[in-house]
């Protein structure tokens, strides 16, 4: 069962010239398999992973999540289908750092409105013990160091249990210890939850453990 379809994504810069990015591309992506994508810096990784998140709506082709034709919805409509079926891990993580670590893991859920506040109160503590953050739930977001806003925005990431999670160097602040941790964690829910990953990654070691690497150079893929 294919959880993503891309078909021929062309996207185009035109600032300061015009300049193709991504040149008709196309993949699908199995239900529950875990894919890195890899290649040299420039190579249109992460602007693809936006679009594929369904952040960046100027392309041509056509993007199939779940059998939903994501191409063409409204932005109100992409809100709600990226808090319900996507799980996001950014170089940049956008936590929101008045805000405790706790809150900033519950608050996809709470929006989701599915659980009662405690359910989503005791998920998102079985996270932080997953992800080895345990101890810091009741501090600002802004005062953890670099590695644990990481794994926080991955707990984030994990809360509505998203059929897929995409990450732009999703262990990019992590020493090799939590890298691991990370890594098992994605491998887990790939194959004991039928979840979808798809990471960008510079990590040789990491993309070797996936269970496909899709390679790009110059906007196309080449492997
Ligand atoms: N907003 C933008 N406007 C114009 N050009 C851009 C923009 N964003 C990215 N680019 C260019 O598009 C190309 C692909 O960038 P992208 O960030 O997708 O590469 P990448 O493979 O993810 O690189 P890295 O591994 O360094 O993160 C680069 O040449 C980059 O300079």
């Amino acid at each position: 069962m294919k959880a993503l379809t891309a078909n021929k994504i062309t996207k185009y810069f035109h600032d300061p010239e015009t300049f193709q990015v991504l040149k008709d591309v196309s993949f699908d992506v199995n239900k529950g398999e875990f894919v890195a994508i890899v290649g040299k810096s420039g190579s249109g990784k992460s602007t693809l992973l936006y679009l594929l998140s369904t952040m960046d709506t100027s392309y041509e082709g056509n993007i199939v999540i779940n059998d939903t034709m994501v191409t063409g919805l409204t932005q109100n409509q992409l809100a709600k289908f990226r808090n319900e079926h996507i799980g996001f891990v950014f170089q940049f993580h956008y936590l929101l750092p008045e805000f405790s670590v706790l809150d900033n893991i519950m608050l996809p859920a709470l929006k989701l409105k599915k659980k009662s506040k405690d359910e989503i109160e005791a998920r998102a503590m079985e996270l932080l013990t997953l992800l080895d953050i345990k101890g810091h739930e009741t501090k600002k977001a802004s005062k953890i160091s670099g590695g644990q806003q990481q794994r926080v925005a991955i707990a984030r990431a994990l809360i509505n249990e998203p059929a897929i999670i995409m990450g732009d160097e999703p262990t990019g602040n992590l020493d090799s210890k939590n890298t691991k941790i990370v890594f098992d964690i994605f491998r887990q829910l790939a194959r004991e939850k039928g979840q979808t990953i798809i990471a960008v990654t510079h990590d040789d070691e990491f993309a070797a453990n996936c269970d496909r690497i899709i390679e790009m150079v110059d906007g196309k893929i080449i492997y």
